[in-house]
């Protein structure tokens, strides 16, 4: 079953949309980054999955559940919005986490230096949060909302605020949570570095669900060859190769490159270039937005 699940959701402040129509789905152990520019609606939509804001139309289903309707939809769930999330100042941050185990039920005393050691809080955990930089408190946020072990995690921009460690620590962190079988939604402005690990990548413009950009994680290839549009027709006839294209005067294909070489080598072409190829989200999504 999908964990999470958004069926023609619609919502307006007073005469004005925000969002229009958007359906879209996460699966267990799955990464599914939202992306758009700024006031397309992220913030609204993940507001929404929450429970946080009411859709005008349309409903929001956490495992089966609607997160409007069914008081216990939100068990499973574990959410930042707010950033920095809200703490008691003058409590440390293992304090708060203790509070915060209190209420989700959580009696497993060791969850907390858990949580503490994988966000790197725990030099500072004996520190009021007050103290806590933007960037610490941002991680204490996250250690809270994975403490009861959730099986769907919803983040709006949660690298926003982070040094260059804490958001490689916080990508290393939802790609390790999406092996274990959670369903994670974000929203990002940092497409290049959620690209190596998410799923899909939905893109925002003007409150409508543009496009879902599906990341394979299969190994691409970019080769340089003369004639191309004869290596092209070679490569799209072996069967080792399962797909071929021309993109900016090279060849990019998914298959054996060592099979696709021997082949292009055999038949006489001139191979300039042969390495391996990354999706451009970025290029790709700023074409796209430009054209919505
Ligand atoms: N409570 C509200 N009342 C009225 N309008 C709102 C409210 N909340 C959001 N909006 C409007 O909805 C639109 C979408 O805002 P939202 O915060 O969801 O965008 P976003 O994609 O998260 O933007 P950003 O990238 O800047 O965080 C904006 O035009 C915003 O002004």
């Amino acid at each position: 079953m999908e964990a999470l699940r958004l069926e023609g959701v619609s919502k307006r402040y007073g005469r004005k949309p925000v969002l229009e129509g958007v359906n879209l789905a996460v699966r267990p152990g799955e990464v599914y980054a939202l992306a758009g520019p700024n006031g397309s609606g992220k913030t609204t939509l993940i507001r929404l999955v929450t429970g946080l804001a009411f859709p005008t139309q349309g409903r929001a289903l956490l495992l089966g559940e609607d997160v409007h309707k069914s008081p216990t939809a939100r068990r499973h769930l574990g959410a930042v919005v707010e950033a920095p999330a809200a703490f008691y100042p003058y409590l440390t941050g293992r304090e708060n986490l203790r509070l915060h185990a209190y209420l989700a039920g959580v009696k497993e005393e060791a969850r907390i230096p858990e949580v503490l050691a994988r966000l790197r809080l725990l030099a500072v955990a004996d520190q009021k949060v007050g103290s806590y930089s933007l960037g610490q408190r941002q991680r204490l946020g996250l250690a809270a909302a994975i403490l009861p072990r959730p099986k769907v995690l919803v983040l709006d921009e949660p690298t926003s605020g982070l040094d260059p460690e804490g958001v490689e620590l916080v990508h290393g962190l939802l790609r390790e949570l999406a092996w274990e079988g959670v369903a994670v939604l974000l929203s990002t402005h940092h497409l290049q570095e959620v690209s190596a690990y998410a799923h899909k990548v939905g893109i925002l413009g003007g409150g409508r669900l543009l496009e879902e950009v599906a990341l394979s994680g299969k190994e691409a290839y970019r080769l340089e060859a003369h004639p191309l549009e004869g290596a092209l027709a070679l490569l799209k006839a072996l069967p080792q190769v399962a797909s071929a294209r021309l993109q900016g005067g090279a060849i990019v294909f998914e298959g054996d490159k060592d099979a696709a070489l021997r082949a292009l080598l055999r038949e006489g072409f001139r191979v300039e270039a042969l390495g391996p190829h990354r999706f451009d989200l970025l290029s790709y999504y700023q074409e796209r937005v430009k054209h919505a």
